[in-house]
């Protein structure tokens, strides 16, 4: 996996940590940060101002009145009709004007000849109407039919009296008409008032209305000017239609649904409703049914995207695109650019929302989760992430992955570490990753206090100068862990793993230490609570359920409509619900080609000048015996398990950065050590005697064949 294997930074499995860290700051939520807006992409349509629309206020009060503070406002002229802008509108009909013109008059013998071929048709048809008026045969049709099967010949004749008194009437109703028609037409030629060009006129009219009458219906007389996609308008009764056929009995009428200002409105390149739903109907309810308002809309499914409105839990945003996602074209992608470069400290974009604009984030001070199921996507959105961290040339890399494909085989090169595969020696890689991020964040812990002591750290966080500063050590860092669950459900590291892992999240943030954890199978051993709480940025796609979506998005998400279960594996691939930005976003990370792809990295390589960041000054945990371990820190008679721990963390802390007595205890008994009452200095107290240890020593050693140290 490792593509010269001499190169391969040297790891070794440090001995795990505590699972029981008593730490007071786990409970709560370390990020709480908002990373920066999703930013607006380019305008589609000039007039197309959503953010100022969106901010006209919902209602005015008196006091907003009578304050004096002007708030936002619709423009009573529309900007299109303003300054340089109407020009343009004015050049772009003028265009399009001529275009048209020109376009059918080169198709007018075509026009003319279906016009000679369908009017005659139209005159006929025109004639038929006319005369099946006059008969009255419609009027009461069914009735005497119903007579006539029910052998009432009475009530026939009676029903077909009627029928001729009305069509006598309709037969001189017409007769007056064509006659005062004929009359019509000489007199107009006698007084002379039409003149020969308005009667050829009115001909050709004439013609061209019973040409229209006489086409089929599938058969335009005309051709279609453009053959671009035909936009869909979204009207308030489609969406009353679509929302009342959803079978929710609260929701049968039209009018028990209704729009929230300013009604339906363009917003980017589709049609938003902001729609509040009949009291006590949840949104999340609505937007589960996303395929049934796919249908009752008639458009496919990746054209409509109903999200939680922002106001409170009935109300759902409901967004119809223009055309079908898949249909839009790929969004470009400021990052595949020759000269693209971007800053682990600033907003980088990773993804587009459902109307293409650009989502954004920051890596640094955040961790990252991403969750979803087999094929959702995952492991392209988590290059996504990567690739802002790639194009930082500051960046250090660390990647696992433990789907063994290779999924970011490509990114090696530019990698400090990089491991692939699910044998023993990837796990204790993992492993060994967490804790040299655990042990480095110590390190930088006492950086920081003396940058800030030097007036370098005035909020005591790595600072952009900072980690830009050579020797400084305070570069930053990128863990991703790809297919998490395989190390955290390892059932030889995997706790240690998970327990370094949540204590990472939580330290490394401020420190410029950012993990990335993409996880298939949510659920509380796959992925620790822990874990999850401490990661700010959550990011789910494709996920089957309530459950899974709750796992990686928080206890509740799904309940407020944000929910990962509205997409389709596959189909929908890349596509996922993200929370901890501004607000919840359906985002989907860009996927370049291959070649694209290639581009990056040669681009990340070449900013990097072929080096891996990190990879040279590195310093691994070295492999540790812990049995001679602890006898280097026992008495003469043993230890007791406090001490021992605290010594083991003072000398090596770098394989030991963090261990308590409880995860001594443990790991010592799993190697056979038995936890005993010990004395020394008169306190009576548990921990292990150094005659067992040794007697374990010597057994180990003579079971390997060697003869000890
Ligand atoms: N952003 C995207 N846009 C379009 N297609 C995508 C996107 N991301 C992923 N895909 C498609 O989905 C497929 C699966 O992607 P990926 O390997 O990232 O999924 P995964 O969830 O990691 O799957 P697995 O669990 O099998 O590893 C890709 O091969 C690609 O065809």
């Amino acid at each position: 996996m490792w593509p010269d294997d001499d190169d391969r930074p040297k790891l070794h499995l440090v001995i795990p940590s505590t699972r029981a860290h008593p730490d007071p700051d786990t409970a709560t939520d370390a990020e709480t940060r908002p990373v920066g807006p999703v930013i607006e992409g380019v305008p589609v349509d000039i007039d197309d101002r959503p953010a100022e629309r969106l901010d006209v206020p919902l209602t005015t009060a008196w006091a907003d009145v009578t304050s004096g503070n002007v708030r936002p406002r619709t423009p009573i002229i529309p900007a299109w009709l303003r300054g340089s802008q109407r020009r343009q509108v004015a050049r772009a009909i003028g265009n399009l004007a001529g275009y048209t013109l020109a376009f059918h008059a080169t198709r007018s013998p075509k026009y003319a000849a279906k016009v000679a071929v369908y009017a005659p048709v139209g005159a006929v048809r025109v004639v038929g109407r006319l005369l099946h008026w006059a008969t009255a045969e419609e009027g009461n049709w069914r009735l005497r039919q119903n007579a006539a099967t029910t052998n009432d010949a009475h009530t026939w004749q009676a029903l077909n009296r009627t029928r001729s008194r009305e069509a006598r009437g309709r037969w001189w109703a017409l007769a007056a008409g064509v006659v005062a028609a004929i009359v019509g037409l000489f007199v107009l030629r006698g007084t002379g008032f039409v003149t020969p060009p308005m009667a050829w006129a009115a001909l050709a009219a004439l013609v061209l209305v019973l040409a229209r009458v006489g086409r089929p219906a599938d058969r335009p007389i005309t051709d279609r000017v453009a053959n671009g996609p035909r936009f869909t308008k979204l009207t308030a009764e489609m969406v009353r239609a679509a929302f009342t056929s959803l079978g929710f009995s609260v929701m049968k009428e039209p009018g028990s649904i209704s729009f929230v200002h300013p009604g339906i409105h363009r917003d980017g390149p589709g049609w938003l409703a902001r729609v509040n739903l009949p009291a006590g109907l949840e949104a999340v309810k609505v937007l589960e049914r996303r395929g049934a308002l796919s249908s009752a809309l008639r458009l496919p499914v990746d054209q409509v995207w109903p999200s939680p409105g922002p106001e409170h839990a009935g109300q759902v945003d409901l967004w119809v695109g223009y055309q079908p996602s898949s249909k839009m074209g790929k969004p470009r992608w400021g990052l595949d650019s020759p000269t693209a470069r971007t800053s682990y400290f600033e907003l980088e974009e990773f993804g587009t929302d459902e109307r293409q604009r650009a989502v954004c984030t920051q890596l640094a001070f955040q961790n990252f989760l991403i969750g979803g199921r087999p094929g959702s996507g995952k492991s392209f959105a988590g290059r996504a992430i990567v690739t802002i961290g790639m194009l930082d040339p500051t960046v250090e890399i660390k990647i696992v992955e433990y789907k063994g494909t290779g999924d970011f085989l490509d990114l090696a090169p530019i990698c400090s570490t990089y491991a692939c595969g699910l044998s023993d020696e990837d796990f204790a890689t993992g492993l060994a990753i967490l804790n040299w991020g655990l042990a480095e964040a110590e390190r930088r812990g006492k950086r920081i206090k003396e940058a800030y002591l030097r007036g370098e750290a005035p909020e005591r966080k790595v600072t952009p100068e900072l980690a830009r500063k050579p020797g400084s050590g305070l570069h930053p860092i990128l863990i991703v862990i790809d297919e998490a669950h395989e190390l955290f459900g390892d059932s030889v590291v995997g706790a240690d793993a998970a327990s370094a892992a949540e204590r990472l999240a939580k330290r490394g943030r401020a420190l410029g230490i950012t993990l990335v954890i993409i996880t298939q199978i949510p659920d509380k051993d796959s992925l620790p609570t822990g874990i999850t709480r401490n990661i700010g940025i959550r990011w789910c796609l494709a996920v089957p359920d309530q459950v899974a979506n709750d796992m990686i998005l928080g206890t509740g998400a799904y309940k407020r409509g944000i929910t990962g279960t509205v997409y389709r594996p596959v189909v929908d691939a890349g596509w996922g619900v993200l929370t901890g930005l501004t607000e919840p976003t359906a985002v989907r990370g860009h996927y370049p080609d291959p070649e694209a792809t290639a581009r990056i990295v040669a681009r990340a390589t070449a900013l990097r000048g072929g080096l891996r960041v990190g990879a040279a000054d590195e310093q691994l945990a070295a492999a540790r015996d812990l049995l001679a371990d602890m006898l280097a820190v026992a008495g003469r008679n043993g230890q007791h398990w406090a001490p021992a721990a605290s010594a083991l963390t003072e000398r090596w802390p770098d394989a030991y950065p963090a261990m308590t007595p409880e995860a001594l205890s443990e790991l010592a008994r799993a190697r056979g050590v038995a936890s005993v009452d010990v004395k020394i200095s008169g306190r009576n107290l548990k921990g292990y005697k150094v005659t067992d240890v040794r007697a374990l020593i010597a057994a180990r050693d003579a079971a390997d064949g060697t003869d000890g140290h």
